[in-house]
């Protein structure tokens, strides 16, 4: 037996929810570029939980419902107002309250298909009121309850600020949300299928996948990258940024990728998006700098930036606070989670590899007084 690192290029399951093939990404055969410049995230939830588009009627009724199950509970916001908010990471606080919202669920164990499905609908709805109550209650606001008459992408910037969100907003926001849905078989989304492989529950399966995005090398990297721009302050202080990081051999953050090495075709959109909102915040230093960088780091290591990169500004611009920006990332991922789980549920097998043992051979026990 031979192991790969880190699994890299080891096909683990099939799988129809997206494809990554010749550096084009696809949600169920639509391409990324047609979805992020026409659908709305809703419409994106459907096709990956559906697998197909739906047409006016059947887009009205998952609206409808996801509007009708956003409201969680007082005892669960309760129980947020409780948690040492300060001094906590958003992501840890979401990874918690997932999990509870699993034990507010009364059909948390009910595992047909029919229960499965009014799950999803909770989760993908919960979550957004949760990081929004959350994100206000630590800054001693009330939460904002959601409405029904908004989208998704504008009721949650409603939910964050109290105030109806700006039409260009809402779009900004939309796309970044459809652009995080689903990536094929990404850490967190094979975690949530190991944990719903046992036949364990999707609140399991959700939080999982929460613990695994949360990490910097996955989905933590947005926040750090506005880390890194903060740190860097100017333009002209890119360069000798970067040189030093390098030396140091430290990661760039918001580069690289396992599986695209000619550009994650996401970042596109998030870049003229960043270039779009910056502009029209008068803060254009973070898009120049973030170009700045990533040509000096193209040319010098051939990395280029992916999802994480451009997302940074993006989410700065629209006046999000910068812990936020990875609880973001679930609330949108989560849609894709779900897709998967719901394929594992249909076709499933306990996910068990091996390991390539490379500790000590047969030794001898010693009992304790002999040590
Ligand atoms: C939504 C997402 O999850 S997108 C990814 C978000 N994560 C980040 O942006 C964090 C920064 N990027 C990285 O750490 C990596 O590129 C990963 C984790 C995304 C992919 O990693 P892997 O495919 O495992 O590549 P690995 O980490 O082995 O790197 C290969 C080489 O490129 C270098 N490298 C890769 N990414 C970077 C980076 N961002 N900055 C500097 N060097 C890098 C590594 O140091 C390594 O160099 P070496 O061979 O001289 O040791
Ligand atoms: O696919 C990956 O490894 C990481 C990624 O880009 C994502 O999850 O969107």
């Amino acid at each position: 037996m031979t192991a790969t690192r880190g699994l890299e290029g080891v096909v683990a399951t099939t799988s129809s929810v997206s494809s990554i093939i010749d550096d084009v990404l696809t949600y169920r055969g639509y391409s990324i570029d047609d979805l992020a410049d026409f659908a709305t995230f809703e419409e994106v939830v459907y096709l990956l939980w559906n697998e197909k588009l739906p047409n006016e009627q059947e887009l009205a009724q998952l609206k409808k419902e996801l509007a009708a199950a956003s409201a969680v509970s007082d005892d669960l916001l309760n129980h947020l107002k409780s948690l040492p908010l300060k001094n906590v990471h958003p992501m840890a606080i979401l990874r918690t309250a997932v999990s509870m919202l699993g034990m507010y669920d009364a059909e948390a164990e009910d595992m047909t298909k029919e229960g499965n499905m009014r799950k999803a609908i909770r989760l993908q709805a919960q979550m957004s009121t949760v990081v929004t109550a959350f994100a206000r209650i630590r800054d001693g606001k009330d939460p904002v309850a959601p409405r029904t008459d908004l989208s998704f992408a504008a009721n949650f910037l409603y939910m964050l600020t109290g105030e109806e969100p700006k039409e260009v907003a809402v779009e900004a926001f939309n796309k970044a949300l459809v652009l995080h849905a689903d990536h094929e078989l990404n850490a967190s989304t094979f975690t949530a299928r190991v944990a719903v492989a046992t036949l364990s529950d999707m609140y399991s399966g959700v939080t999982a996948a929460i613990s695994a995005l949360k990490g910097p090398l996955h989905g933590g990297a947005n926040e750090q990258v506005m880390k890194m721009l903060s740190e860097i302050k100017e333009e002209d202080q890119v360069e000798s940024y970067l040189q030093k990081a390098l030396e140091q051999k430290q990661k760039i953050m918001g580069f690289g990728h396992r599986v695209y090495k000619n550009g994650d075709p996401r970042a596109k959109h998030l870049r003229e998006m960043s270039k779009q909102l910056t502009k029209m915040t008068g803060e254009e230093k973070w898009y120049n700098m973030s170009v700045k960088l990533a040509e000096l780091l193209g040319k010098e290591k051939g990395l280029l930036p992916n999802v994480d990169f451009y997302s940074a500004s993006v989410y700065h611009s629209l006046d999000i606070p910068h812990d936020i920006f990875t609880p973001i990332f679930a609330v949108s991922r989560v849609s894709g989670w779900i897709a998967h789980i719901l394929e594992q549920y249909d076709n499933n097998r306990l996910i068990r590899p091996r390991a390539d043992y490379t500790g000590p051979a047969m030794q001898k026990y010693i009992p304790v007084t002999e040590r």
